[in-house]
């Protein structure tokens, strides 16, 4: 019997391959020591075989997970998280962002941040203090949910609504529609629809946080703190000392063996 056969009869057969001389060839390869040794008549000994070569393979073989386990097996893929900003860097950005905005609005008094939800709310609160930290006013911060407006509920999914929450009118009002992420756009464009449906401001600016690129529709940001080239495997991950505990920027990789 060739050794390939013996790990097939494995218990987990999917999580195990064998690593060295364990290709069939037309010639078997002799039977491991333990099992030529133990011939398997009862099925207490077959199993009692089965384990040790599960644990520590046949004498003189390895064995590895096999590559092929995600097709076989329920558990989650293996995931991956690369940091793209520090704490401090993430801070920077936001104080460029913050100073890009006033620089470019006429009258900073007329500016409202509408956080788009969730990530982009608890983002534009942190905006806003900035904001007023370096404006020395008030600065008007709300919240626009776009689930209504949306035109891909089927690849996203059923979605609760989030609480739309405008501080003031938003008539002759310089808007900053502000994202953690932006991806294939269709977030911002439903969120323009849904500001649309509550008046006309004056103007309106998106601020990302990531631009991870594979956008579908022609949207940019007016701000954006970081482009990150990204697969569309991947995701982005904006945390908040506020409401994670930990701040900074992250990519989260998928990574399944091939
Ligand atoms: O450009 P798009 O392809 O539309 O993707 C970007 C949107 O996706 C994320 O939100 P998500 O809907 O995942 O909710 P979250 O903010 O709660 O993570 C992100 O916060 C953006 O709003
Ligand atoms: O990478 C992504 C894409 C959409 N939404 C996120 O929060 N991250």
């Amino acid at each position: 019997m060739a050794l390939c056969s013996l790990s097939l009869r494995c218990p987990q057969p999917s999580r195990m391959v064998r690593t060295t001389g364990a290709t069939p060839t037309s010639r078997p390869e002799p039977l491991p020591l333990l099992w030529s040794t133990y011939p398997p008549r009862s099925s207490v000994l077959k199993d009692f075989c089965r384990f040790n070569l599960t644990l520590h393979g046949a004498p003189g073989s390895s064995f590895q997970r096999s590559p092929h386990r995600h097709r076989f097996m329920t558990e989650p893929p293996d995931t991956d998280r690369v940091e793209i900003l520090s704490e401090r860097e993430l801070g920077r950005t936001l104080a460029r962002l913050a100073t890009q905005v006033l620089e470019t609005v006429d009258d900073s008094r007329t500016l409202m941040l509408l956080g788009i939800p969730t990530r982009g709310v608890q983002l534009s609160k942190v905006l806003a203090r900035e904001l007023e930290r370096l404006s020395g006013h008030a600065i008007a911060q709300g919240a626009i949910d776009p689930t209504f407006h949306r035109d891909d509920l089927e690849r996203i999914g059923t979605r609760l609504p989030q609480i739309t929450t405008l501080p003031n009118s938003v008539e002759g009002r310089q808007v900053v529609l502000v994202d953690d992420v932006i991806f294939t756009g269709r977030t911002v464009r439903a969120a323009l629809e849904a500001l649309q449906s509550w008046g006309r401001a004056q103007r309106v600016m998106l601020l990302a946080m990531v631009d991870r690129g594979h956008r579908e529709l022609p949207i940019q940001p007016d701000f954006c703190g970081r482009v990150v080239p990204t697969r569309r495997s991947e995701t982005i991950e904006l945390r908040l000392r506020d409401v994670d505990g930990e701040e900074g920027v992250f990519l989260r990789r998928i990574t399944r063996p091939s």
